[in-house]
């Protein structure tokens, strides 16, 4: 897709890879709504892009993606604002094995309402012009991880849901694709907290010094190596049903590429 002239809406763009998906959209042409439970973060962000791009291009909605009512206020507001939606990407996530109720809610039951909702939305016969919709799951997604068990099952869920969608005949007929971001280790606060033991950070998984062993052995990514992977899916002609990994030490690998899309 050309991103020129294109509407997006990201979640937990705050801060980490939404915020910098955000930009990297901004910087070719788009314009994004970004949506985040943090509502300081999130309007520091609105600052700092807005400075950069443009009031007009760029709009913080406060959203708790766990909550349905306030995920469909924040497609009404996007399209009250730029009229159209042609990129979605359900990046809100949480590392939370103590809490696991929360991590399912978040990771998994919000992003299938934000890729529903945005189907609707993008649906030609709704007034949408078809779309794609990006959904973030991770290493975690492809790989088991004895530390993360909750956190494994959501980014699998995650990518058997987005890659079902992926087949389905309905939706590749109204120009809409889905395709699954999967990052391994990158430094955002959501490693690099546990890595530094800040606060709380490390009960949120089990065996950090195992963890952190790992890390150590498969490097971490910066934020701009999974950015460049998310916008190189954005821009394909045909992305529908890819799966992208990304890890330090073999950069970008495409996943399951005899896939079947009918
Ligand atoms: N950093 C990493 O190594 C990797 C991260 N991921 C995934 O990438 C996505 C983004 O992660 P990071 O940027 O690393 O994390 P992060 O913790 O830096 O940022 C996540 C953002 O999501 C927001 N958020 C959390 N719960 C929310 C909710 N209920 N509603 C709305 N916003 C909410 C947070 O406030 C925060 O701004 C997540 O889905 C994560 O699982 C996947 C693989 C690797
Ligand atoms: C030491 C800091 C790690 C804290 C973060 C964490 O535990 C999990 C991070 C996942 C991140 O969201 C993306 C991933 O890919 C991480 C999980 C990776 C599991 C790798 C398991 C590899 C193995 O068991 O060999």
């Amino acid at each position: 897709m050309k991103v020129l002239g294109k509407v997006a809406v990201i979640t937990g763009g705050a801060r980490g890879f939404g915020k910098a998906f955000s930009e990297a959209l901004l910087k070719r042409g788009a314009k994004v709504c970004f949506a985040d439970i943090d509502v300081s973060g999130g309007q520091q962000s609105q600052r700092e892009l807005a400075a950069k791009f443009g009031e007009t291009s760029v709009h913080f909605v406060k959203c708790d993606v766990a909550k349905e009512e306030e995920f469909r206020d924040l497609f009404r507001e996007c399209l009250s604002k730029f009229k159209k939606i042609n990129i979605m990407v359900n990046n809100a996530g949480i590392l939370d094995e103590a809490g696991w109720e929360k991590c399912i809610d978040v990771n998994m039951t919000a992003m299938m309402r934000g890729t529903y909702l945005a189907l609707e939305k993008m649906n030609p016969e709704n007034g949408g012009e078809g779309g794609t919709i990006i959904n973030v799951s991770s290493f975690a997604g492809l790989y088991p991880a004895h530390f993360l068990p909750a956190y494994v099952a959501t980014k699998h869920g995650i990518l058997g849901f987005t890659r079902s969608l992926a087949m389905d005949p309905l939706y590749q007929s109204q120009g809409i694709q889905l395709a699954t971001l999967c990052p391994a280790f990158a430094s955002t606060n959501m490693v690099t907290d546990i890595i530094q033991g800040e606060a709380g950070s490390r009960q949120k998984i089990l065996y950090p010094d195992v963890a952190i062993k790992i890390t150590e052995n498969m490097g971490i990514c910066s934020v701009a190596d999974i950015t460049d992977g998310f916008i190189e899916l954005v821009e394909k002609e045909n992305c529908n049903g890819d799966v992208l990994l990304i890890d330090k030490k073999n950069g970008k690998q495409y996943q399951f590429v005899n896939k079947t899309t009918s």
